[in-house]
Order: structure tokens, then sequence, then C-alpha cells
């Protein structure tokens, strides 16, 4: 019997690659190697060889390797695709579409090529809009393309509802539907502390102010930071989607998902609750929703649409 090791791609050795690389690593999900473009594969070589170091320090038994050649990464398991670029202060995500639209096509024309069973995770922003690009582009099917926004969304919102509360992160419990920018839609009547709904915890107007704070926290990160986009939670919710497919752990965790009929959409890749396993996406959950959070929803699915406009135009 050969038992064989799982290999994990993350294209874009920037500030989120390197990150989310390390964490896969650390947690022996699978050996990994990072990709980036030819004039910086030195320094990505430099990066995957320095992680290595940490190995023997840190205990994982994971090899890492950098590269600019898509031949290192032929029948990798799951590729992650970072490439890209980051907003700064005064841009929003959809200012990225049109150099970040080429640089995902062009990648997924070499995943396709080199990697054609893998299931694709995708982070390079505006995330809707490039799922959907990639989609085109790779020809996979839908449970194989997988956007990530709402593990972040849905974990700067409990971080903001258990710093209001006072308690440990891991007893709070919501999560974020639609698209990755200002109008995504916390759904306040299905989070919960403790099996509390918070609605019986938190005084309303204090909860429209957390609402506000995760619709706008990728924004206030990029503030803080001044050159650059935020890459230490968006590692950790890669690396969360990456293990509930390579072991299979059927996790309930939201992931933008191409929508066919669900929550009245069609054709549309969206941030939804969804089942994470070892085919990807193998289910969408559909909730009831109130009219106000369909409308919240629908506003947030027309910010979406226009930019897969600018894709498609392209
Ligand atoms: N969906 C989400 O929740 C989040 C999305 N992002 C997005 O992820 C992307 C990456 O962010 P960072 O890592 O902070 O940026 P970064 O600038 O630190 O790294 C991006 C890397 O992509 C590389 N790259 C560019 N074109 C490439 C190509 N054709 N092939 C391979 N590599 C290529 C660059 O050389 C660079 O090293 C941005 O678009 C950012 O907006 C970031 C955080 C969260
Ligand atoms: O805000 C950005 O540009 C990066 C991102 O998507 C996030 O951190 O949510």
């Amino acid at each position: 019997m050969t038992i064989k090791r799982n290999k994990i791609t993350v294209v874009g050795a920037g500030f989120t690659g390197a990150t989310t690389a390390l964490m896969l690593a650390q947690k022996e999900l699978g050996d990994v190697v990072i990709l980036d473009i030819p004039q910086l594969e030195n320094p990505t070589k430099g990066k995957a060889l320095d992680m290595m170091e940490a190995s023997p320090v840190q205990g994982f038994d994971s090899n890492i390797i950098g590269t600019s050649s898509y031949e290192d990464t032929a029948n990798s398991d799951i590729v992650i695709i970072t490439a890209g670029i980051a907003r700064k202060p005064g841009m929003s995500r959809d200012d990225l579409v049109n150099t970040n639209a080429g640089i995902v096509k062009s990648v997924c024309e070499n995943v396709k090529k080199y990697c054609p069973d893998s299931i694709v995770i995708i982070l390079s922003n505006p995330v809707d809009a490039m799922t959907y690009a990639a989609y085109e582009t790779l020809g996979f099917p839908k449970n194989r393309v997988i956007g990530q926004s709402g593990v972040l969304d849905t974990a700067r919102y409990c971080t903001f509802i258990a710093q209001e509360l006072n308690v440990s992160v891991e007893d709070v419990r919501g999560f974020v539907l639609g698209g990755h920018g200002d109008d995504m839609v916390p759904l306040v009547r299905y989070s919960n502390v403790g099996g509390i709904p918070i609605e019986k915890l938190i005084p309303s107007d204090r909860i429209e102010a957390i609402v506000q704070r995760t619709r706008t926290g990728g924004g206030e990160i990029v503030n803080l930071l001044g050159n650059g986009s935020a890459y230490y939670a968006p590692a950790a919710s890669l690396v969360q989607m990456a293990e509930a497919i390579l072991k299979d752990k059927k996790r309930v965790i939201p992931a933008i998902a191409l929508l066919e009929g669900e929550y009245g959409f069609d054709n549309l890749f969206l941030g939804v609750p969804t089942l994470l396993g070892a085919n990807g996406i193998e289910k969408i959950f559909e909730l009831e929703l109130t009219p106000d959070e369909q409308s919240a929803l629908e506003k947030s699915t027309q910010s979406v649409r226009s930019v897969v406009e600018v894709v498609q135009k392209g």
C-alpha cells in the first residue's frame, strides 16, 4: 500500500500566500508549494527555505518549496490563489478588478493544465468576481471552485461579539452571508453565544455597531497597515477551508459558491453557508430569510453583479 501525502499549492508568495503556506505546514496538512512570478523566484525560494528551517524548532514534517514553475505544482490536491495586488487606503476592493482578473485568469490557465483534478480556493480580490473568473477559466465542476470570504468575515464578527461580552471566542457562533464588500450581511438572528441568541445579550444599538464594523473590517485593517491589507486572519481562514477538505471534515462554513437558484439567485458566485468536505462544496444550506435580510442580500448581490460585468466585458 502506498500512502500519499497531500500536496497543496499556494499561488502568490506575498503576505497572505506566505502566511498561509507556513500555517498549512505547521498543521502538517501536506507538502506545500509556493509559487510566484519568475522575477520573484529567489525571494520565493528564500521564504520557503526560511519556513523549512523553522520546522525542526516547531516539529513539523511538511516539505515546503518555492518556485515560479507550474511544473512543480503538478497534481496538487488543493490550489489556493492569492496572486494579485492588494488595496491601499482610499481604495475599494473593486478597484482591483481589472488587474486581478488578468492575473487570476492567467494563473487558472496553468492550474487547469497542471492540476486538473484539484480543488481551487480563491482569495484574490474582489473575490466574488475573481471566483467567477476562475470558474470560467478552469472549466471545473462548481464544487471544486470556492472563494474565501465568509470564514474571515465571520471571524471578525465573532471577534467583535466576544470582545463586547468579554466571553471566549470559542462560544460565539454566527455567520455572514453575501458578497465580500461593505454591504455583506452578518446574520444577527442566527448568531449566539453558548446557544443564547445575541439579541438577548447585547443591546440593539451595539449589535448594529458590531455589524457595521464587520462590514468595514477589511478597510479598518487597510487603514491601520497603510500599505497593504490583512493577512493573518485571511490565511487562517484559508487553512480552515483546506483542512475541512483534506480531512473530509464535513464542516459547515460560509464560502463563496456558485448559486443556481439558491436564495433566488442564478449564475452568481456569492458567500453562503456550505458543507465543505473531500469533494469541496458538497452542499449549500438555504435558510429562510426575513424580508429585511433578503433585501440586504439582494443589495449585496447587485454590487457583486456589477463587478462581474466588468470581468465579463474585459
Ligand atoms: N478574500 C479575502 O478575504 C481577502 C483577499 N485578499 C486579497 O488577496 C490578494 C493578495 O493579498 P496579499 O498577499 O496581501 O498581497 P501581496 O502583494 O503581499 O502578494 C501578492 C503576490 O501575488 C504575486 N503575483 C502577482 N501576479 C502573479 C502571478 N501572475 N502569478 C503568481 N503570483 C503573482 C505578487 O508577486 C505578490 O507576491 C489581494 O488581491 C488581496 O486583496 C487579501 C485578504 C483577504
Ligand atoms: O480588505 C481588503 O482589501 C482585504 C480583504 O478582503 C479583507 O481583509 O477582508
